[in-house]
């Protein structure tokens, strides 16, 4: 071929690119200027911004927070949530993609309920969670008949009986952290400085997941000269903390490169994955070996893994009975378990460390709480989980918590048909939309607040906005649990999502966190950290500082640095369990 032809080639390649290139660049155009009208017209926020939003790929490609351009539409985490406020006009925000299908970011009570409750319009996009599918298919990722053969089994799992284990676990687990941290040292008044609270709530969550989900003997410190199980080059928890804390890479990275690059970080992470692996299907062989043999019984153990085989073995017996029943495969039983490693851990161990940094900045709401404690676990007394009915300040604590720092700052549906939300402005100013009277006319004005959903729109709850709302939540900003001991909006407090498609585990994380932020309190009075704080630095300035959140798996604490002061009365030294 000659080079005149060559060319002739380039020439005609380069014009086919140019004009794909540009019909291209016409059509993000056209979705965009689409975007922007249909945002205008429903006076939804962000216009023209929606071009830069995260789930556009320009967005991807931008630095986060450029102000006035995508500052807002970090929803991660707002950093700059003053400036977001100022922006918002509307509660539901149709931020729409240059791809082919828009999103919709809920924050109307009314909204939240449809998506929640209407499982027949709304549904999890299950191709979202597809990556969370690495250990095996599990409850969380699946839709349909599908989701329920995995809920009806992992179900019975989250009974009173573990919750019991949860809480005792979650005080022994205090004694082993005071031990090791030397606080049963500390004199009356003594100060330990705790430099980095969310490593420490870490170290907490693995370890209770480890004991309380999967029936680990208790390690806090482990002997590391004792020998490895046979086959072995890590411990069960040296494994799940690795996963644990390395979740992003481990699903991020293909195992390809996972298990094949030489970089000392990849290794470490495909070893404890593969550890993991193995730990967990040599488990799920031994137990149920037990439980068939009936050498152990879910009365004997009462770790939720082996609720979970002992749900899945019976199902599986029913199988011959009622034809349609069908247990777990043992791929799916690791699923499930890591699914509960991951989902229980990370969401947990933040959320303490941003109650801890709250409880440091406002030491009334400290106090007030330690009062509570003070009754219920008068001197010496060890708490147990009866007594979790009777700490509904320390619970409010925690919702507060969850209400400004949602770990999971976004909740995923889409339409399964064309549908209508209920945009309810109205309710950001006036109350509740429910309680107002039906009246005929009533009916037609919420028929025009009504706003289109086509087939196939994502349609998210933002549960961050929700905590904006000033109507459900006099002072939005302000940290207030006692709004938590009335009544309050259900609907606009969704941190473990609701309905069908709730966290299963909720009840798990709220028994657990209780009980330590119970012993912590009690035990201690929180502080900024003496050392460094700046001079001169306001309260809210260190409030601020404390509480400053990044984007993750879920929401994370960047730093909360605290003086744990030891109060008067005993309760750091381990006592004897019965
Ligand atoms: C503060 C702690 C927790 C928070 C804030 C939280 C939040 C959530 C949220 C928002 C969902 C819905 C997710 C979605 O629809 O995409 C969810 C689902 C789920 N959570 Fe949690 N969670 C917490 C603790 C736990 C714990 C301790 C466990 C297990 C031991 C757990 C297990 C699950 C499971 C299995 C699902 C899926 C349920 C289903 O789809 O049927 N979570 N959680």
């Amino acid at each position: 071929m000659n080079s005149q032809i060559l060319d002739k080639l380039s020439m005609t390649g380069l014009g086919v690119w140019s004009t794909l290139g540009l019909l291209w660049l016409s059509w993000v155009v056209y979705k965009f200027i689409k975007a922007y009208q249909r945002a205008v017209s429903i006076r939804h926020h962000p216009g023209y911004r929606g071009l830069f939003s995260l789930t556009t790929i320009v967005g991807r490609l931008l630095p986060r927070d450029i102000p006035y351009v995508n500052e807002s539409l970090n929803f991660a985490w707002r950093t700059h949530r003053k400036a977001y406020n100022k922006q918002r006009t509307s509660i539901l925000s149709d931020i729409s993609l240059t791809g082919n299908s828009s999103y919709f970011f809920c924050s109307t009570p009314s909204a939240v309920r449809q998506l929640n409750m209407d499982r027949k319009m709304f549904r999890k996009p299950v191709e979202v969670y597809k990556i969370l599918k690495y250990f095996g298919s599990n409850v969380l990722v699946t839709e349909g008949d599908e989701w329920r053969r995995h809920r009806k089994i992992v179900a019975p799992g989250f009974s009173d009986a573990v919750f019991e284990h949860v809480w005792r676990t979650t005080v022994e687990i205090y004694f082993e952290m005071a031990r090791s941290e030397k606080w049963d040292r500390l004199d009356v008044g003594g100060v330990s400085e705790v430099p980095n609270v969310p490593e420490l709530m870490s170290k907490q969550s693995i370890h209770n997941t480890a004991t309380a989900s999967f029936g680990a003997p208790l390690s806090w410190s482990p002997d590391t000269k004792a020998a490895l199980p046979e086959g072995h080059d890590m411990s069960f928890v040296e494994a799940i903390t690795g996963v644990s804390e390395n979740m992003f890479l481990t699903i991020a990275v293909p195992d390809i490169l996972l298990f094949n690059l030489p970089f000392k970080k990849l290794r470490y992470v495909s070893t404890a994955v593969k550890e993991l692996k193995s730990y967990m299907y040599g488990m799920i062989r031994d137990r149920k070996q037990e439980i068939k043999s009936g050498e152990t019984s879910s009365t004997v153990r009462r770790d939720l893994f082996n609720q979970l085989i002992t749900a899945s073995l019976e199902e599986e017996s029913a199988m011959e009975k009622t034809p349609g029943s069908q247990g777990l495969t043992d791929e799916e039983l690791v699923g499930n378990t890591f699914i509960f490693a991951l989902a229980g851990h990370e969401t947990s161990a933040h959320t303490l460390a941003f109650t801890f940094g709250y409880l440091a900045t406002n030491p009334d709401v400290q106090e007030w709480l330690f009062e509570e404690l003070n009754q219920v676990m008068p001197d010496g007394h060890l708490p147990s989980y009866k007594d979790f009915a009777r700490l509904p300040r320390t619970l409010a604590v925690l919702y507060e918590t969850l209400r400004l720092h949602p770990s999971v700052n976004i909740i995923p549906k889409y339409a399964t048909e064309d549908t209508t939300l209920l945009d309810d402005p109205d309710s950001w100013f006036e109350g509740d939309d429910q309680q107002k009277s039906q009246s005929a006319e009533e009916m037609e004005k919420e028929e025009k607040r009504r706003v289109f959903v086509p087939a196939g729109t994502q349609c998210q709850i933002d549960v961050v906005n929700l905590r904006e709302l000033a109507v459900y939540w006099p002072n939005p900003d302000a940290f207030k649990p006692e709004r938590f001991l009335g009544d309050y909006e259900k609907d606009a407090f969704v941190p473990f999502s609701a309905g069908a498609r709730g966290c299963i585990g909720r009840r798990f994380a709220e028994v657990e966190s209780v009980a330590f932020i119970a012993m912590i309190v009690r035990h201690f009075r929180l502080t900024p950290a003496k050392r460094t704080t700046p001079a001169g630095e306001t309260t809210e300035q260190t409030a601020e500082r404390l509480l400053r959140a990044k984007g993750g798996l879920t929401l994370t604490p960047v730093k909360v640095e605290l003086d744990f002061t030891r109060r008067d009365g005993e309760g750091v030294a381990r006592p004897e369990f019965d």
